[in-house]
């Protein structure tokens, strides 16, 4: 298995939030604790990526940030800055929008990559191709590149996009060899919210608080 490390993607304006989604407690926790704590127990280590903003609000974690090298851009920018850094070819990314994304569902993720040959998909013509990232796809099956695995190499088609201003990130997933993990395929992490529940208004954290509230799935009563 390659080492990874782990991306905590935490910049942005949170606009539809009204306020910092990384911060807001879920369990007693930060959103961006949560993350850090699932993080560190797949990665080698964990870096925050952000903006120059942030930088302040996210210290009490004591992890190194990274800044956007292309500011106000969104989350391709802080996957660009991360990746830049990282020590390690692969990379594990975690977005705060995503609060219950965890080290069991990258663990599933990371089996697509375990080992070397396995980095090596057929395509449609029978040829082999190597996997420049791997992304989950949501049981109602959007596909959710922010939390993926993503090999160094990716670097080339995300800083010609934000060269050329295209900020989207599932467009880059066109320009790349990516393999799709479906959520469904799930089996191994405990029962509780979907680790691709996307938060991002005050009605979806209201829901998370809910979801966190509830007593656990215990099918032996
Ligand atoms: N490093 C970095 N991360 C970002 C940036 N913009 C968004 N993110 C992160 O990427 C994830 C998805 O962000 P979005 O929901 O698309 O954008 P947002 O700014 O957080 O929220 P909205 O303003 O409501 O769209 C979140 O975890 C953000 O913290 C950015 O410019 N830099």
């Amino acid at each position: 298995m390659p080492q990874f490390t782990g991306i905590l993607l935490s910049g942005g304006y949170s606009r539809r939030m009204g306020r910092d989604k990384a911060l807001l407690e879920l369990g007693g926790r930060t959103v961006i604790a949560r993350l850090a704590d699932e993080l560190s127990k797949v990665a080698a280590g964990t870096v925050i990526a952000c903006g120059e903003q942030e930088r302040e609000a996210y210290r009490f974690l004591q992890l190194p940030q990274i800044i956007d090298r292309y500011p106000g851009c969104g989350p391709l920018a802080g996957l660009h800055a991360a990746l830049y850094q990282a020590p390690t070819e692969w990379s594990v990314v975690a977005a705060c929008d995503l609060p219950f994304a965890s080290a069991e569902f990258m663990r599933y993720m990371m089996g697509s990559v375990e080992e070397p040959s396995r980095e090596l998909v057929p395509n449609y013509n029978g040829d082999c191709l190597q996997v420049d990232a791997v992304v989950s796809v949501s049981n109602s099956g959007r596909v959710q590149p922010l939390l993926g695995l993503f090999h160094k190499r990716v670097l080339r088609v995300l800083e010609e996009a934000l060269q050329g201003r295209r900020f989207r990130v599932m467009e880059c997933l066109d320009a790349l060899e990516v393999l799709y993990i479906p959520e469904a395929g799930f089996t191994g992490g405990p029962s509780g919210p979907s680790p691709l529940y996307n938060m991002n208004t005050p009605e979806d954290y209201a829901a998370a608080l809910k979801l966190v509230s509830a007593p656990a799935d215990d099918s032996s009563v």
